[in-house]
């Protein structure tokens, strides 16, 4: 069995208040990519048997370990895991292999177990993976909601620091706090291909880490993309192209400089 486990985007995302438990309440809207890495996943007697990177820390390894054992063991899995998004770079990379080591399980061994629970525990963006396509998302980003967006081309570019999350939310700081993002008008926005009007609250404090990435913004939008934005807690950004040709041509400038795909979000076919 082979799972393409997608890239995601933030088209916007807004830090409405830190809670009780150090979680951040979100609000924030999720669009899966046409690109991503590639699972393969087979049946065994017993037992979990995982080759690639982190061994047992691995969040497609966890993922199997705590469907399993939630289902009672009835089974094991042979899993493959092909990395081909950089990682704690904002794609939700880790969070997107574990959601569909959870859905191949639950397709090879059927249980009643609490999915979005399960997959909460795995990270807050675990739940949002089960669904895919385009979500508005509030809590810590497990309260969603499906939304509907024609296909837009999207280029994604990463470069330097690894930002890892945690250390970008606490670095959070109450002024980085931000309204609700206008999702009528956000979506009206994409559909007319017209500037976005949405932020990342999370830019604050990674520009605050990282000044230098205040540059990388500059030069997504230097190609002529709209909706320059940095994704999740980063460090990668994204940019929407007018069409293929716009997106291959942003893609072929920043090829030299990092990592950069191109694809569709909001449905499409999965390219390059
Ligand atoms: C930045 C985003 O990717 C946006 O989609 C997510 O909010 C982060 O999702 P994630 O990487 O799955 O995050 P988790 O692995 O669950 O949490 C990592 C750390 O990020 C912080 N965190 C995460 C989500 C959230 N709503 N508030 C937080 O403060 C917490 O310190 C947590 O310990
Ligand atoms: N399958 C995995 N793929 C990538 N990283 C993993 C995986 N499993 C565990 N990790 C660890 O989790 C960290 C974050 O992984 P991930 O790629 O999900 O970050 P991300 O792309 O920033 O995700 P998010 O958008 O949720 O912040 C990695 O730096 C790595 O140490």
């Amino acid at each position: 069995m082979e799972r393409l486990a997608q890239a995601k985007v933030n088209l916007g995302l807004s830090l409405l208040g830190r809670r009780p438990d150090g979680y951040h309440e979100l609000h924030t809207l999720f669009a899966a990519l046409s690109f991503g890495d590639r699972l393969l996943l087979e049946p065994i007697p017993e037992g979990i048997e995982f080759r690639g990177p982190y061994g047992q820390k691995n969040l497609a390894y966890r993922a199997a370990r705590a469907y399993l054992e939630a289902a009672g063991w009835p089974g094991g899995v042979r899993i493959v895991l092909e990395k081909a998004l950089p990682e704690g770079a904002g794609l939700g990379g880790g969070s997107s292999d574990a959601a569909q080591v959870l859905l191949a399980l639950k397709e090879l061994y059927p249980a009643a177990v609490d999915f979005p629970a399960l997959a909460l525990s795995l990270g807050a963006d675990v739940p949002f993976f089960l669904l895919g396509g385009v979500a508005e998302a509030r809590g810590v980003g497990e309260r969603l909601r499906p939304l509907l967006l024609s296909p837009l081309w999207a280029v994604v570019f990463a470069q330097g620091p690894r930002l890892p999350t945690p250390k970008v939310y606490g670095e959070a700081r109450p002024h980085d706090y931000g309204p609700e993002l206008p999702v009528e008008a956000i979506l009206r926005a994409l559909g007319r291909g017209e500037e976005p009007p949405y932020w990342n609250s999370l830019e604050g404090p990674a520009f605050r880490l990282h000044p230098e990435l205040r540059r990388v913004k500059e030069e997504l939008r230097s190609l002529g993309l709209r909706g320059v934005l940095m994704s999740g807690s980063g460090s990668a950004f994204f940019g929407l192209a007018e069409d293929e040709a716009h997106a291959r041509r942003a893609a072929e400038a920043l090829r030299p400089k990092g990592y950069v795909r191109y694809g569709t979000l909001g449905g499409g076919h999965a390219l390059h």
